[in-house]
């Protein structure tokens, strides 16, 4: 794994929230569990792996356990086969070391979901050998019974402190048994010793249990519901949610292809540049495509026709003419209707009627569209229309010619700004992508992101498409980087695309 560092290239943050002050895009006050598992898989990114922020969560709710105005003679711990059980076997350990403890384990023992969750439980159960701790295991209603019977007697004797860590974040749906009728008991005990039993919630009340307070991890999540609440720091770095890392990849189409499927899902791309000035852009954005998408065509002059030719894995489309313009629009756009993404700009070059075709085909189409490099400077602004179906990719000059544009209500499309780190951006979210390095400064870099980003576009959302090809693009340049220093160039990137692409997806 390739690990950058933000302090590699400070300058770029006042850039970064320039544009974010600009696009009045403010902090996230609360997650989705989509948006707080990604911020978690991220995290490893940048040197803290799960197994840290595990340990941090259940310490720093322990902490707060003996924080609370409540005295109590038992701590009752019940813990699931997700990471919400993980927090809850840190907790186990701590409190057994204090006070008599029972853990109560829902679950198959060889259904714990992390490895980080099974160190944990491997070790409570270790303490369980030793004392101080009871180990249950429910798998059954009969074991539920049991459980509940042993937890009321207890009640009678004294106050309970009962920890729920069955399920959080990655809970979804209905709650299944044994769950649910382990919180249809709990809560006809709570209610029956409302004094005596309190119950801390773990990052989230499991379903509709009653609980007295939840603590809340890193931020508040759409699914929190009890009034009584803390939210604590475990310790993740807020540039963390502006940054894009393998979560971000784990979102995409492509991590869950099938072995069966057909032509086609993979997606369709039509990338329709270059010009008898510039031949290679085309086809550099064409081969990057193509390693994800199952059908890619170039429509293009005859004289970027002849090099695509030379790759089977391409479908020519030859436009007559030395530049593409208005003649070729009707022909075009009924092509460009078999497609699901088209890749517009690359080698197109600055023509009065090659801008006349870009602004009548873009206002014509109805298609996901990336749109790079001189098309971006051919677009009459004026009259234009920033769709959420589009996708630009400038770098900072092209930038210039859109930029009084973005933060205007009108505008609902997707930016990638590339630069030493690429700033990504639409009407509500912004991402900071920090993969590459200078050795990417040679020709044709752009126009292979450009076909990456069109590729993952096609079968993807389009804000997660262009933070995804950013950074696939860059680390692919960051592989290159190690084993070539700064010598490579665009057909390396190209030839390494399959390897990274397997290492990341
Ligand atoms: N970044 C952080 O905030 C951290 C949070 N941590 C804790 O991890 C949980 C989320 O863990 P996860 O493994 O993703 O999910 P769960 O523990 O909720 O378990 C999911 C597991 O449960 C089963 N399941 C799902 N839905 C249901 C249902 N309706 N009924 C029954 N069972 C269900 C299914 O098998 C799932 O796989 C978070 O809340 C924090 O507590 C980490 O400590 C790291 C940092
Ligand atoms: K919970």
């Amino acid at each position: 794994m390739v690990i950058n560092h933000l302090s590699q290239n400070p300058e770029v943050f006042s850039k970064f929230n320039l544009l974010k002050e600009k696009l009045k895009i403010y902090e996230k006050s609360v997650l989705t569990a989509n948006e707080i598992s990604l911020i978690d898989e991220n995290s490893k990114y940048f040197g803290l792996p799960k197994s840290k922020l595990m340990e941090n969560s259940g310490t720093l709710i322990f902490e707060e356990i003996m924080k609370l105005d409540f005295k109590f003679s038992k701590a009752y711990v019940f813990c699931g086969t997700g990471n919400n059980g993980g927090d809850g076997f840190v907790i186990t350990r701590h409190l057994s070391n204090i006070l008599e403890t029972s853990l109560v384990f829902i679950g198959d023992e060889k259904n714990i979901k992390s490895p980080e969750s099974n160190e944990n439980f491997k070790i409570v159960k270790d303490i369980s050998f030793f004392g101080n701790l009871d180990y249950y295991n429910v798998l059954n209603s009969e074991n539920v019974m049991e459980i509940m019977s042993l937890l009321e007697k207890d009640l009678k004797l004294g106050n309970i402190l009962l920890v729920d860590a069955m399920l959080g974040t990655g809970s979804s749906g209905k709650l299944k048994n044994p769950y649910q009728m382990i919180v249809d008991f709990l809560n006809v005990l709570k209610s029956k010793y409302y004094e005596k039993l309190k119950i801390l919630s773990v990052d989230i009340q499991t379903g509709n249990l009653n609980s007295d307070i939840e603590v809340i991890l890193h931020k508040k999540k759409t699914n929190n519901n009890c009034k009584n609440f803390i939210i604590k720091s475990i310790g993740i770095p807020k540039y963390i949610e502006y940054t894009i890392g393998q979560g971000d990849l784990n979102q995409l189409s492509q991590k869950k292809i099938k072995k069966s499927s057909h032509k086609g899902q993979n997606g369709k791309v039509l990338v329709i540049g270059g010009s008898s000035e510039y031949h290679g852009a085309p086809v550099l954005s064409a081969l990057s495509a193509s390693k994800l998408s199952d059908i890619v065509s170039v429509a293009s002059v005859s004289k970027v026709i002849k090099t695509i030719r030379n790759f089977p894995e391409l479908i020519p489309y030859e436009l007559l003419g030395d530049f593409i313009n208005l003649n070729h629009l009707d022909n075009l756009l009924d092509y460009s209707k078999k497609f699901d993404c088209i890749v517009l700009g690359n080698g197109i070059s600055l023509n009065d009627d090659t801008g006349d075709f870009i602004n009548s085909y873009i206002t014509g189409l109805n298609r996901k569209v990336v749109i790079d490099a001189d098309a971006i400077k051919l677009i009459d602004y004026n009259s234009f229309e920033f769709k959420p179906n589009f996708i630009f990719t400038p770098h900072k000059r092209e930038f210039e010619y859109m930029e009084r544009y973005i933060s205007t209500p009108d505008f609902k499309s997707t930016v990638v700004l590339k630069g030493s780190y690429d700033i990504i951006f639409d009407s509500e979210n912004i991402k900071l992508n920090i993969t590459g390095n200078p050795g990417m400064t040679k020709g044709g870099t752009g126009d292979i992101l450009c076909g990456l980003i069109g590729a993952i576009y096609a079968t993807n959302d389009a804000f997660l498409s262009a933070c995804a090809g950013a950074y696939i693009n860059g680390y692919c340049g960051d592989k290159l980087l190690e084993s070539k220093g700064y010598f490579y160039n665009s057909i390396d990137i190209v030839d390494n695309l399959s390897y990274t692409l397997k290492e990341l997806l």
